[in-house]
């Protein structure tokens, strides 16, 4: 059975365990060829490469995007590569050819950028040639990873073929697709197991129309060129009923088998199971997508195929997100006025604004956007056509399911969040039942998860 394997950075870092509990796992022989593991950077390499995702903190790119001496944050990257290179010598790496790498790797990367300066400081083109070091940067990190899986596994006796999908040195215009495709034209996946770098190199630019993250879209491109039987996600947890890290542990379940449509509904309120524009190829070519803990082999994981709808009535998720804000627009002109929805919708439109939730009353239309989103203009225009426009942050927490729907489910629910003193906003569910929405105050978030998993987790 061929499958595509993605390996995230935090698991990466738990190199041991990525070895025995992912490559070699119940494998011997020839069972452990025909896999494909596309791996990201050891955790924390592509933010010191680029940027840190979550504080900001800037990294090599934006010093060099600064007109700030980037060479030093650089060479420090380097030694970083190579105190990973000295953690992982015990599992059998060797430390020379693997710095020499990191050396050959940082002093091309350097060449190139040191050409990027000098571009820049002509003030021509100055958005393609910072895209172009942003892509260079980023691919540092997994070279480096993919380099030192596939080193240790040719250690231990394995066919292990890494592959370079970074093509640092490939002057070829080819699209990702097409590189993907070049790259395996010649590998016979029966004798090896293949090692790829999470980022792909290709003439759209993987950090252009993904940015972080982008290992989710190299993964899904890679699986739509090989079309394996499953695609296999590991995480550093079980995708569970609820957030164990809000309800407890104790009181989530793996979720042991959804479909799209519900991996779609978690990525909308921030739950990525995988990115919804890494899940899209693999739901159009029917293929089975399988997330797995990196640290509890055994367990099969959650199976998340496109037709799937459980045999038996119950909430799948519960699941949401404290950073979204009500825009509520209110005009007592509205009622009859065809086209009022119309004109809010253009005014997001405009702004490039997308919404997670909408509900309407005679009068008024309350629309649910992420906090980060909001822009002043949205608002200023708004106020130009209706009589008031308010805005407040809020929560939303989901019921998500494959087939949930029976009378008494919403009431459980509601009566779950009036026993724990939560008042509903607002509620909203669409036809498909597949995502019952609460709109709750901000500060209530983690009161009506729990509130939920309790009634009807
Ligand atoms: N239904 C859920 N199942 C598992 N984890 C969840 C769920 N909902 C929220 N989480 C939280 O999401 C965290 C992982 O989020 P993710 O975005 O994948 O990683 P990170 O934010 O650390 O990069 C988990 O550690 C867990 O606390
Ligand atoms: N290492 C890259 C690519 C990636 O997808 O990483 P992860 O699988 O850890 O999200 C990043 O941090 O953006």
């Amino acid at each position: 059975m061929l499958t595509v394997e993605k390996i995230g950075g935090t698991s990466m870092s738990a190199l041991h365990q990525v070895i025995d509990n992912i490559v070699l796992y119940n494998k011997t022989g020839a069972e452990l060829y025909n896999r494909v593991f596309v791996v990201s950077a050891f955790s924390g390499v592509t933010n010191i490469l680029l940027e840190n995702k979550k504080t900001k903190a800037p990294g090599v790119y934006q010093k060099l995007a600064a007109h700030e001496d980037f060479r030093a944050e650089l060479n420090a990257v380097g030694q970083h590569l190579k105190e990973l290179n000295k953690q992982y010598e015990p599992l059998g790496l060797n430390l020379v050819q693997a710095d020499a790498m990191v050396d050959t790797t940082m002093q091309t990367a350097l060449n190139y950028l040191e050409g990027a300066v000098t571009m820049l400081a002509s003030g021509y083109l100055n958005e393609g040639i910072l895209l172009a070091a942003r892509e260079i940067l980023a691919s540092l990190g997994e070279t480096h990873s993919a380099y030192v899986l596939s080193s240790i596994l040719k250690q231990k006796g394995i066919n292990a073929h890494f592959l370079d999908l970074a093509g640092l040195t490939d002057a070829r215009a080819l699209t990702i697709s097409e590189r993907i495709k070049d790259a395996f034209s010649t590998i016979d996946l029966n004798s090896c197991v293949v090692i790829a770098t999470g980022y792909a190199k290709g003439t759209e630019g993987i950090m252009r129309e993904f940015d972080r993250g982008y290992s989710e879209v190299t993964f899904s491109k890679i699986a739509e060129v090989l079309k394996p039987q499953e695609a296999i996600i590991h995480k550093e947890y079980h995708l569970s009923t609820a957030d164990p890290g809000l309800v407890g542990i104790e009181n989530v379940r793996p979720v042991g088998h959804t479909n799209y449509d519900i991996a779609d509904q978690l990525a909308d309120v921030g739950m990525e199971a995988i990115h919804p524009k890494a899940a899209k190829p693999l739901e159009m070519a029917g293929i089975h997508l399988r997330i797995k803990n990196t640290f509890e082999p055994e367990h099969p994981g959650t199976l998340i195929t496109k037709g799937y709808v459980s045999n038996i009535k119950r909430v799948e998720v519960i699941t949401g997100t404290d950073k979204q804000l009500m825009v509520d627009i209110y005009d007592p002109l509205m009622t009859g006025n065809v086209g009022s929805d119309l004109r809010i919708m253009q005014a997001f439109y405009n702004h490039g604004i997308s919404y997670t939730y909408k509900v309407t009353s005679a009068n008024s239309i309350s629309i649910v956007i992420w906090e980060n989103d909001l822009k002043q203009e949205l608002i200023d225009e708004l106020q130009q056509n209706f009589e008031r426009v308010t805005t407040e942050p809020v929560a939303m927490v989901c019921l998500l399911g494959s087939n949930m729907d029976q009378p008494g489910l919403l009431a459980k629910s509601a009566a779950g969040l009036a026993k724990a003193d939560i008042n509903i906003l607002s509620a909203g569910v669409a036809k498909g039942k597949v995502n019952i929405q609460f709109v709750v105050a901000k500060d209530q978030f983690k009161a009506a998860i729990i509130a939920l998993n309790q009634a009807v987790g």
